[in-house]
């Protein structure tokens, strides 16, 4: 039974979809990596959460071969993998259907940061990767859907904005380990939904203050990121 601490950590935090009101039926996975020993531990796909125990998650190494589990590993793994190969950064991957940002994502539109709320979280609006082009969709929906989120991100600041929509699909969320990167996937709802009715009382609303989102970004995050740019590793907490 390998990797049972990160089995144990990937499975609480795919408990914890449930317990944020952030998944219906199975809509919504995580995972989690162990870099030193290569591997990477992922919800089984279609199991209802109440079968879930660490004992079950699935365990691939980098290139999505399963190492042990007998389910199939969720179908987003390819996705979740490209983030890994490509973000050293990032040590957990949530993807969820919640259904404010889902409707961002469907829509095609970044959310804009307005709030404080947002700015202690994303150093920034959480941007809407473009809809995959019908190659992209017949080749590999999966990967593809990871290569066209990267081409948003600075692979050095990828915890700077710790998560991105996909336009006609659904968030994706990341953090320094899987319970950091459920907490990022419940901001993003929370702040999608915020943003949604603030555009409907103001839809002439601005972005906030630069200095205030800065303020408020870098006293949770650290005072070596600027905006837009941040230093070329995780700011020190
Ligand atoms: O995006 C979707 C479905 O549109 C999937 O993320 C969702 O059904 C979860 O799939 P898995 O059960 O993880 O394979």
């Amino acid at each position: 039974m390998l990797v049972m601490a990160l089995r144990t950590a990937v499975y609480e935090a795919n408990m914890a979809l449930q317990q944020y009101g952030l998944v219906t039926f199975t809509w919504g996975n995580v995972s989690g990596i162990d870099r030193e020993l290569g591997l990477v531990v992922i919800k089984p796909s279609g199991v209802a959460y109440a079968d879930l125990s660490p004992e079950n998650m699935v365990v691939l190494n980098l290139s999505g071969d399963v190492l042990e589990g007998g389910l199939k590993p969720s179908s987003d793994t390819a996705t979740h993998l490209v983030l890994y190969q490509n973000c050293p950064a990032i040590g957990g991957v949530v993807h969820t259907h919640s259904a404010a940002a889902t409707a961002w994502a469907q829509a095609g539109a970044a959310i804009p940061a307005l709030g404080t709320t947002h700015a202690d979280y994303f150093f920034g609006d959480i941007p809407c990767a473009r809809a995959l082009t019908d190659a992209e969709i017949a080749t590999d929906y999966e990967r593809n859907t990871g290569l066209v989120m990267l081409e948003h991100l600075t692979v050095d600041d990828v915890l700077a904005i710790p998560g991105m929509l996909v336009r006609e699909h659904a968030p994706f969320a990341w953090g320094e380990t899987p319970k950091n990167a459920v907490h990022n996937a419940v901001v993003i709802e929370e702040v999608a939904k915020m943003a949604l009715n603030t555009l409907l009382i103001n839809p002439n609303v601005r972005r906030i203050n630069q200095a205030l989102l800065n303020k408020h970004y870098l006293r949770k995050h650290g005072k070596n990121a600027y905006y837009g740019q941040t230093s070329s590793k995780p700011s020190e907490k």
